[in-house]
């Protein structure tokens, strides 16, 4: 498992774009027929993918986390953004199409990942923090998910929110998890921009056209930086640091968030004006 270590926004400061890169961006997850685990030691985040081909993949205990087996102290969140696929968790198969979304809760022994077609694999990007209490494992499926649409054309942000694993859908004991998709046409999310100390954030960006890249926005409000990301990359964002981005096309993410206080609309918003 690859191990990351966070920058505060004193080193944050003094940064160069490769520097910034190392940090902040992880590239190279979706490897097909291969299970990749990240560890990020910012609220202990466990980031992932698994594209499981003819075999099923099976999620291993880690030598990190000196843990019997790897959700024995932990919960997972699951996204599939890839072709029809299923996870098994002790013995109960869950179909995840693309856009569905797993909760697996805290104490489950046996997690495993299977693909429909191994022509079209599923993609499941995987996002893990501790937990201290055991949530039911659950399924949510995108056609059951209502959107909350914000943003506009004029402003070239219009976009849905889908809210999955949060306080008021499935629980868990800190992950926060859904997904943004943008309009055609529309490139910004997150716009304006926000904090949120209490937590930090994960934003998966996906379906980015291999010919077009994300400009990813971080840093405090008054020194902001951008990291160009491809499809399937993932950006850490600690609570000090605004998580926004455009587009040179419109696009998915997935946010997802660990730490305390699980409100969606727990944010420090900040106006356009006050960006540098
Ligand atoms: O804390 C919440 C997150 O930053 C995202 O959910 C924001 C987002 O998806 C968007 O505005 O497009
Ligand atoms: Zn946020």
């Amino acid at each position: 498992m690859r191990l990351y270590q966070m920058a505060d926004a004193v080193r944050y400061e003094m940064m160069n774009t490769d520097e910034l890169r190392e940090t902040f961006l992880l590239e190279g997850l979706f490897q097909p027929g291969e299970i990749e685990l990240a560890y990020v030691d910012l609220d202990r985040t466990v980031i992932g993918s698994a594209v499981p081909t003819k075999a099923a993949l099976k999620l291993e205990t880690q030598p990190e986390l000196r843990a019997d087996y790897f959700l024995e102290r932990r919960e997972l969140g699951v996204l599939n953004v890839g072709g029809a696929g299923s996870v098994v968790v002790d013995g109960k198969s869950f179909d995840l199409d693309k856009l569905d979304c797993l909760y697996v809760g805290r104490g489950s022994k046996e997690v495993s990942f299977t693909s429909k077609d191994a022509k079209n694999p599923a993609n499941f990007y995987l996002l893990s923090y501790p937990a201290h209490a055991e949530y039911p494992t659950a399924m949510v499926k995108f056609a059951d998910l209502k959107g909350l649409e914000l943003g506009s054309f004029e402003t070239c942000n219009k976009r849905t929110i889908y809210k999955a694993i949060y306080k008021e859908g499935i629980k868990s004991c800190q992950l926060v998890m859904g997904f943004t998709l943008l309009a055609e046409g529309s490139n910004w999310n997150t716009m304006p921009a926000h904090t949120h100390m209490r937590r930090s954030e994960v934003y998966f960006y996906f379906d980015v056209d291999p010919a077009h890249r994300v400009f990813h926005l971080m840093g405090p409000a008054d020194a902001t930086s951008h990291l160009v990301i491809a499809d399937k990359e993932v950006v850490v964002s600690p609570g000090w640091s605004i998580h926004s981005g455009v587009g040179t096309k419109n696009y998915g993410f997935c946010w997802g968030m660990g730490g305390e206080n699980q409100a969606y609309d727990d944010m420090d918003a900040l106006t356009i004006a006050e960006l540098r």
